[in-house]
């Protein structure tokens, strides 16, 4: 991605509902490289293990009472600052990061973020492409599996949710091996030609890392009861 005359406007997927943008190349293939190698350099202990992915929490673990903050790394915390330089969360600046890894036939249940976060989701992809669903809650609540829509996430972009898209409908991944790029993915002609529809195409273990803003936090020391 060149800054240079850099707008995100140009960069807004306009088939669908608000609002979303999605930028191919956000990051450059060293800088995935170096994302991978740091993420899997961690201390086990570091990753929690989920039925059907793991994770790894930087910046604090979010909570309603207030998420004790902790110091991001540098090869980390540069992603942040290039997210605030987006000025896309009323000058907010990210202070948590989730990294998602899913192995091919792994995936996440439809949800919605929720009120822990600054309404605004980022999303770097590294190490495979994915497919994102999107799914419009129905009338009597029950969950309707049948995506709305569907963005395809290549490794390397970076996609923000914003508005509806994170208040109403909810983002799930199909625990599926490959992807058939079929009509519902709306995005598709911002993608590289690698991608083109109708095709299929395997999915190899992805990293994303899903950067945002956790307004409510507070430090060690109070709950210590010492001074600040
Ligand atoms: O891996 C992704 O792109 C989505 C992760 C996600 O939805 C979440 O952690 O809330
Ligand atoms: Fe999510």
């Amino acid at each position: 991605m060149n800054s240079f005359h850099f707008n995100i406007e140009d960069y807004r997927v306009i088939t669908a509902p608000e609002t979303a943008y999605y930028i191919s190349e956000f990051i450059t293939p060293t800088e995935e490289k170096g994302i991978l190698t740091n993420i899997y350099a961690s201390p086990k202990p570091k990753w929690t293990q989920l039925s059907n992915r793991r994770l790894q929490n930087w910046g604090g673990i979010p909570h309603h009472n207030g998420m004790i903050a902790e110091t991001i790394p540098q090869w980390l915390d540069k992603y942040l600052e290039k997210i605030h330089n987006l000025k896309l969360m009323d000058d907010k600046r990210p202070n948590h990061v989730l990294v998602n890894e899913y192995l091919p036939g792994q995936g996440i249940m439809p949800h919605l973020d929720g009120s822990l976060f600054y309404p605004t989701i980022t999303t770097i992809s590294a190490g495979s492409h994915i497919v994102l669903n999107f799914i419009e809650p129905t009338e009597d609540n029950t969950i309707s599996t049948k995506p709305a829509f569907s963005f395809l996430l290549e490794p390397r972009s970076l996609l923000i949710l914003q508005e509806k898209l994170y208040t109403r409908y909810l983002h799930c991944i199909e625990e599926v091996k490959e992807d058939f790029l079929d009509a519902s993915i709306v995005n598709i002609n911002m993608c590289s030609d690698e991608y083109v529809r109708h095709k299929t195409v395997p999915r190899k273990t992805r990293v994303s890392l899903t950067i945002r803003h956790v307004p409510k936090t507070t430090s060690f020391k109070i709950f210590a009861g010492g001074r600040r």
